[in-house]
């Protein structure tokens, strides 16, 4: 992303924005104007800002109630107000509507800059309208969002647990990371593992390490991710997907902060702060048996629940722009931007795979769009092969696909040593090798 402060600068006087934007460029400004208040909010949507500078007096909405719009909209964008001279009243009653400062026609080149230089330093730091300063990467401007970024400002100061619970694709992980990032701890290591990834069986030593030789298959001893995550943040992705057995023992864990690696004798003591995320319904899985109650009040001590992304449409725009930033910025080329009608089927969308489905479908229209304009007719295309890709997939290929994968885990742990991983999966040897072979999976890639 650019580092130049960015303003959006609204005058329905042609010749004025022409003047404002040569002087604001030659200091270091990115400017993007627009000749009408609904020019701005549609500039907006699109884009983000760290200040609007705007005429008070123009044609179909005027600047005070753009600013109203913006602080509805933006409640952090800082909005500069230019006033005719003489007309004091507007301007004092613009001050008392929150507006950042107003600055007298003809505008003094020096008080412009400071003005601007002032509103993007005090108003989010340097931030965004979308971002807030102390959780630049999680882009939003939805109000539910705001309140859960100060639960996580609030959780930052404490040391407890803490469960996030949404569904997939939510930015589960983002905010797991939000959370070691405001805490005590977030000069320390963030360590994550999905839980639901990782046989059952190989679980236990992943989290909490092993002696060499305490199984089959543990040829090194095997520091444990508790002990990675020594001083910091563990991130339990799917913590729902956890067996039984080993919730007891995590519970242990969590109760005496300390761990016993498999096959070891004794215990090592652990400061680790534990956040934990699940798309599942775990007071249901409470009820059937397959969740223990007592680690999950453990784990529960603060619930953080991320919305939908069709509960909070109004960041659909905004990640968009972003993710084709963030293409922009890795492939080192302009930043391409979505047509009008191709940013309405956009708005318009369910998004069932939320974000992490946004991020897919903007990376294929910006890979396959010639120009820098994104058609509607890309849109559609993107949207469609997603809406394929998650149809259902008939029973005999997911039984396929898991079987390849769970090789493929097991293949990892040891290694590529496919005798050891033969004992793992409880299979003799050459039934594994046919395994191995039916899955087209080439051995060697797992040998260190
Ligand atoms: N508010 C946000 N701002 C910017 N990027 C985001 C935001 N939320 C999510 N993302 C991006 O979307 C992707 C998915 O987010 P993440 O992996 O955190 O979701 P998740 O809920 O943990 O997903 P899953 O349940 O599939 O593990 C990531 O690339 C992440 O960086």
């Amino acid at each position: 992303m650019s580092s130049k402060a960015r303003v959006l600068l609204v005058d329905d006087d042609v010749s004025l924005l022409k003047l404002l934007t040569i002087r604001l460029m030659a200091n270091n400004y990115e400017v993007t104007t627009a000749n009408s208040a609904l020019q701005a909010l549609s500039e907006l949507q699109q884009q983000t800002f760290d200040v609007v500078l705007t005429d008070l007096r123009m044609d179909d909405i005027d600047g005070l109630q753009l600013a109203e719009q913006i602080q509805q909209l933006y409640p952090s964008l800082p909005v500069v107000m230019m006033t005719a001279h003489g007309s004091i009243p507007d301007a004092v009653r613009a001050t008392k509507q929150g507006i950042f400062a107003f600055l007298t026609k003809p505008i003094d080149k020096d008080e412009l800059i400071d003005t601007l230089a002032k509103a993007v330093r005090l108003h989010g730091q340097g931030q965004s309208q979308g971002q807030q300063a102390s959780h630049s990467y999680i882009v939003t401007r939805s109000a539910s969002m705001y309140h859960l970024l100060e639960q996580v400002r609030m959780v930052g100061a404490t040391d407890v647990n803490v469960l996030i619970s949404g569904a997939s694709g939510t930015g589960k992980e983002l905010l797991a990371r939000a959370v070691h990032e405001s805490s005590a701890v977030s000069g320390g290591p963030f360590v994550a593992i999905n839980c639901g990834a990782v046989p059952a069986e190989l679980l236990e030593s992943q989290l909490f390490g092993h002696k060499k030789g305490s199984f089959t298959g543990a040829t090194t001893d095997h520091v444990g991710l508790f002990s990675e995550a020594q001083n910091g943040t563990l991130f339990l992705d799917e913590i729902g997907d956890m067996p039984l057995n080993l919730q007891v023992k995590l519970l242990r864990v969590l109760q005496e902060k300390k761990i016993r690696p498999v096959g070891h004798s004794e215990e090592i003591p652990v400061n680790v702060r534990v956040v934990s995320a699940t798309h599942k319904d775990l007071p249901a899985a409470i009820r059937d048996n397959s969740f223990r109650e007592d680690l999950y009040y453990r784990l529960n001590v603060v619930n953080l629940r991320l919305p939908a992304l069709s509960e909070r449409r109004e960041d659909i725009s905004l990640l968009a722009h972003h993710f084709c930033e963030q293409i922009a910025a890795r492939q080192q080329q302009g930043v391409k931007r979505f047509s009008d009608d191709a940013m309405d089927l956009l708005l318009r969308h369910d998004w069932p795979g939320n974000i992490r489905q946004l991020q897919n479908v903007v990376e294929q229209v910006v890979a396959l769009s010639p120009g820098v304009l994104i058609s509607a007719q890309q849109v559609a295309m993107a949207l469609q092969c997603e809406l394929e890709a998650s149809s259902p997939i008939a029973l005999n290929e997911a039984k396929r696909q898991f079987e390849r994968q769970y090789l493929i885990n097991v293949l990892k742990m040891v290694d590529g040593n496919v005798a050891q991983a033969a004992k793992l999966a409880k299979r003799n040897r050459s039934d594994f090798y046919k395994l191995i072979k039916k899955h087209d999976i080439d051995v060697e890639q797992f040998s260190r």
